[in-house]
């Protein structure tokens, strides 16, 4: 029995919050989940995968993690050699560590691909009395890592708040990439195999999370449910000893709002090339980048088809190469290719769709979800080609 239970004699509240250094209990071995509070329902469990190693710690909900502790991804190593590894870490004024390109490395090539060492939903509910300035629930989660990953884990930068966060929290706010994880929604636990969700998850990694941002990035993450793992793919040509950069922001915003997102969100000042740029040049940039969220918001508000001028999305195009924005060149190219499908002619449609086809296979790789968006865009456009055309009388 706990001591601090037994020995408290002011009803059942204040012994449970006497237990708040150790609330957590394995509740199985194969895999290990364990459950970190069991003072309220629905408390979230903690899963230590690859089963026996625990390089990984799984942050979620009891019936989320019975789900994902049956991956069998879990027993699948991922490889990580490269021939020649594209970078290595080291100090970058002002910024902290971060990745430097070690040869020169081609748009499109992966630079690296890694597991988290944590991974769980991005909002969770804990007791009242585990807080971000304690770090009690988080602190359980990291205990039951190996040794080389809670080291990895407690070497990352932690750019929060001493006395709000607690150096785990700090680092997890820090570090944390965007994740997806598929999982069941409620409709489908009542009807099992009718359809997937996927939710807000996010995770830590040991390499990937030394990137530094930069309003111009030259590198593109994504996250491979797959193999659940993150990877880095090249956005344009790097040269050997250029720093690799992704980015942690809303690119189209301007310069002074992406600076004041990342002092209050991330706690630091950008101090990339581009927030540096001279007055004038840095207006430019501004300008451009808020025409082509303009053009990127019309677009998403718009009713599919969007009836948008050719010309507009054309000139959004051009800025956002101008910009070096490459996911935006590639959407605002995916709904061009829409857009002349419906209003111009399939042949120039067809141009736009395999511009922005190269665009995603460079950032994104052959599993890039937009790439199953132009094939569906692609197969409309078969159709239509082979409807008969109504005479032109
Ligand atoms: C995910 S970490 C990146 C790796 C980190 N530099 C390190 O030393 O491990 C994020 C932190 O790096 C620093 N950082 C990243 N991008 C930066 C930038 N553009 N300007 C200044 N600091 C930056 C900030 O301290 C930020 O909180």
């Amino acid at each position: 029995m706990n001591p601090h239970a037994s020995s408290s004699t002011d009803g059942v509240y204040t012994t449970l919050l006497l237990q708040e250094a150790d609330t957590t209990r394995t509740i199985s071995w194969n895999p290990q989940i364990v459950l970190s509070d069991h003072r309220y329902e629905g408390a979230p469990c903690f899963l230590y995968a690859p089963e026996g190693q625990a390089d990984l710690v799984f942050v979620d909900y009891f019936p989320s993690l019975q789900s994902i502790a049956s991956w069998s991804i879990w027993n699948q190593p991922i490889h990580l050699q490269h021939p020649v590894p594209a970078f290595f870490i080291a100090p970058i004024h002002g910024k902290g560590l971060g990745m430097i390109a070690q040869r020169p490395i081609n748009a499109g090539e992966m630079i690296v691909t890694e597991r988290p060492v944590w991974a769980g939903r991005s909002r969770i509910s804990c007791a009242a009395d585990q807080t971000n300035a304690n770090g009690i629930f988080h602190r359980a989660a990291i205990r039951g890592l190996s040794e080389p990953s809670r080291i990895a884990f407690f070497a990352l930068a932690n750019s929060y708040p001493p006395a709000q966060y607690d150096v785990v929290p700090g680092i997890l706010n820090t570090n944390c990439l965007g994740i997806t994880v598929p999982t069941r929604d409620s409709r489908a636990q009542q009807n099992p195999g009718s359809r997937t969700d996927t939710e807000t998850y996010i995770a830590c990694f040991p390499t990937l999370s030394r990137a530094n941002h930069d309003c111009t990035p030259n590198a593109h993450y994504v996250f491979s449910p797959a193999t659940f793992a993150g990877e880095f793919r090249a956005i344009r040509n790097i040269a050997a000893g250029e720093e690799i950069t992704i980015t942690y922001t809303s690119l189209c915003a301007p310069s002074a709002e992406r600076c004041a997102f990342l002092a209050t969100t991330r706690f630091f000042d950008c101090r990339c090339a581009t927030c540096a740029l001279p007055a004038a040049q840095l207006r430019v940039s501004d300008a451009r980048r808020m025409r082509i969220r303009e053009m990127l918001v019309k677009i998403e508000e718009a009713r599919f088809p969007p009836r948008i001028p050719i010309s507009e999305l054309r000139e959004a195009v051009g800025w956002a190469r101008s910009e070096g924005l490459r996911v935006e060149e590639g959407r605002l190219l995916l709904c061009g290719s829409q857009v002349l499908t419906v209003y111009d002619g399939l042949d120039v449609a067809m141009g736009w769709a395999k511009e922005a086809r190269k665009v995603f296979e460079t950032i994104e790789g052959a599993r890039s979800e937009y790439l199953r968006k132009l094939d569906d865009a692609y197969r409309v456009h078969q159709r239509m080609a082979a409807a008969p055309r109504p005479l032109n009388i």
